[in-house]
């Protein structure tokens, strides 16, 4: 397996990423946080993750610009009016189709752009280690970024002339690495791979410090957070 330790530890960095970020319909969304935090809460929840995510993503300085790639007419208004273009959920085909559909939008405007598929769900992203994983990614024709869990994937991107050839869902660094796709393996990318899944992922990030949106909906709730931790715990053994 290839890793970003066996170049120069600084490649050049490439400039004015496009980001393409997939998001379910809100009512859809992050059904695994519905025994966490209740079904009220998660549509409100996920639209904050990807408000955050796209908020930090545009303050990036290696970022050029952000398609978020939705059917969701409440995200999507609140999206574009952060700076994001939306891109229409076609062909309605899953993720990976979706995400394919993105990218093929950017190049259609910017045959040459360096694409990057970054997941809607990361809270606690800051601008700095997005940067710090794209400079990474700079030395690759495709590289990828495990998540918190070491299972799935954050963050793939691919250099102009490469295809971003997306398989996310479940344990897709395993597929991302087959497909020949370098892992990103610089440390202190804590915030960039630290997506949210369950109640125990949401304490995390909250523990790494989440951006204004999640802040506010959380507001209050960091016992009720700690519980969800704990009551997905696996049981204490004697
Ligand atoms: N546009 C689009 N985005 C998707 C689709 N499926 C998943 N996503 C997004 O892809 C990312 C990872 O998706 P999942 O983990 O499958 O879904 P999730 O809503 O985050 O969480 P769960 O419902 O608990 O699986 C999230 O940003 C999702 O919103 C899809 O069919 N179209
Ligand atoms: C889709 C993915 O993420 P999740 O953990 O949200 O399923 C993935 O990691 O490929």
């Amino acid at each position: 397996m290839r890793t970003d330790g066996d170049l120069a530890p600084d490649p050049a960095p490439v400039a004015g990423w496009s980001l393409v970020v997939p998001l379910k319909p809100l009512a859809l969304a992050k059904s695994r946080l519905a025994g966490a935090v209740g079904d009220s809460l998660r549509p409100r929840l996920a639209l904050a993750f990807a408000e955050d995510t796209v908020a930090a993503a545009l303050a990036c300085a290696a970022v050029g610009d952000v398609a978020v790639v939705t059917d969701d007419p409440v995200a999507g208004a609140a999206l574009a009016a952060l700076g994001a273009r939306i891109v229409p959920d076609a062909p309605g085909a899953g993720l990976n189709a979706a995400l394919e559909h993105g990218a093929r939008a950017v190049r259609a405007r910017r045959p040459r752009a360096a694409v990057a598929a970054l997941n809607a769900d990361l809270p606690a992203l800051r601008p700095r280690e997005l940067a710090r994983a794209l400079a990474a990614a700079s030395a690759f024709s495709r590289a990828f970024l495990t998540d918190a869990a070491g299972i799935g994937t954050t963050l793939l991107c691919a250099l102009p002339g490469a295809e971003l050839r997306p398989a996310f869902g479940g344990p897709s660094r395993r597929r991302h690495s087959a497909s020949g796709a370098a892992e990103i393996l610089s440390p202190g990318l804590d915030s960039v791979r630290r997506d949210v899944d369950t109640g125990a992922d949401l304490a995390a990030a909250l523990g790494l410090g989440v951006g204004p949106r999640t802040a506010e909906v959380t507001a209050g709730r960091t016992a009720w957070a700690r519980t969800a931790q704990a009551a997905e715990a696996p049981p204490a053994t004697a």
